[in-house]
């Protein structure tokens, strides 16, 4: 096994500039290393920070201390300081990420937003494409959707279109803030068959899960993300 991410010595506090500075702080000294073919669901009670620990692996988030390394094309980056440049070329290659909403831009097909991420890392447009339909049509989405923008799609169709374009691109590490959250049953397992498949053919996967029977089924480790208050009575 080859470790993908690595953190180490992680805090995070967000500072509002509006009330006076008021600091609030969220992580506290977090380290965890997560492995390809390994799906990581991170555990803690509501408002803990598991988003924002997300949110910090993406590179949205910078850090107040520590350091987050992402394995990219045999390279270590430091996601928290990489130039923007670095950070486009390692989510284009190495990292996805699936949040539960789909940013939708007017006038591009579904189609399109699907294929783009495979067009992006140099594959051939027609396979691309054909991909991008095989993943729909798995995810229950009928062709007469897909050259239609998203726009208008109700939750938990956007949400599949997201699903879609997140795995159909292959990703060696990839983030998933609640994959399953607008799902029904028969989509929810199309998705669990899609991070198992993921998983099997080496990606390392942290995922927010909040249903319990999915997290159960296709983490294989636990990370444990504790509201800072307590962590640092506990330290
Ligand atoms: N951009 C921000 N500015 C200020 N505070 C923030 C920001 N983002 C998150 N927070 C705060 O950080 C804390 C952790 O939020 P976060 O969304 O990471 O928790 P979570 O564990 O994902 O919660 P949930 O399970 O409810 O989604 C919360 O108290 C939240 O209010």
């Amino acid at each position: 096994m080859s470790r993908m991410i690595s953190v180490t010595g992680l805090t995070k506090y967000f500072r509002l500039h509006l009330q006076n500075g008021t600091t609030i702080p969220v992580l506290h000294d977090v380290h965890m290393e997560v492995a390809d073919g390994e799906c990581i669901a991170l555990s803690g009670p509501s408002g803990a920070g598991k988003s924002t620990l997300m949110r910090c692996l993406y590179g949205n988030y910078g850090i107040c201390e520590g350091s987050i390394l992402v394995h990219h094309q045999g390279n270590d980056i430091s996601i928290s300081d990489a130039l923007p440049r670095t950070i486009e070329e390692v989510r284009r290659y190495t990292l996805g990420y699936v949040s539960q909403f789909l940013r939708v831009i007017p006038r591009v097909s579904t189609l399109d937003i699907v294929a783009q991420p495979m067009m992006d890392q140099g594959m051939d447009d027609a396979a691309a494409y054909q991909r991008a339909s095989e993943f729909l049509l798995r995810l229950n989405l009928p062709r007469r959707l897909h050259n239609l923008p998203p726009a208008t799609f109700s939750g938990g169709e956007q949400q599949r279109v997201n699903l879609a374009r997140g795995f159909a691109a292959s990703y060696p590490v990839l983030l998933l803030d609640e994959p399953t959250a607008s799902l029904d049953p028969a989509n929810r397992d199309v998705v669990l068959d899609m991070i198992e498949e993921a998983r099997h053919s080496g990606a390392a996967i942290v995922g927010i899960f909040h249903d319990a029977d999915v997290r159960d089924r296709v983490a294989t480790r636990f990370i444990p993300v504790t509201p800072v208050q307590d962590a640092l009575h506990d330290g």
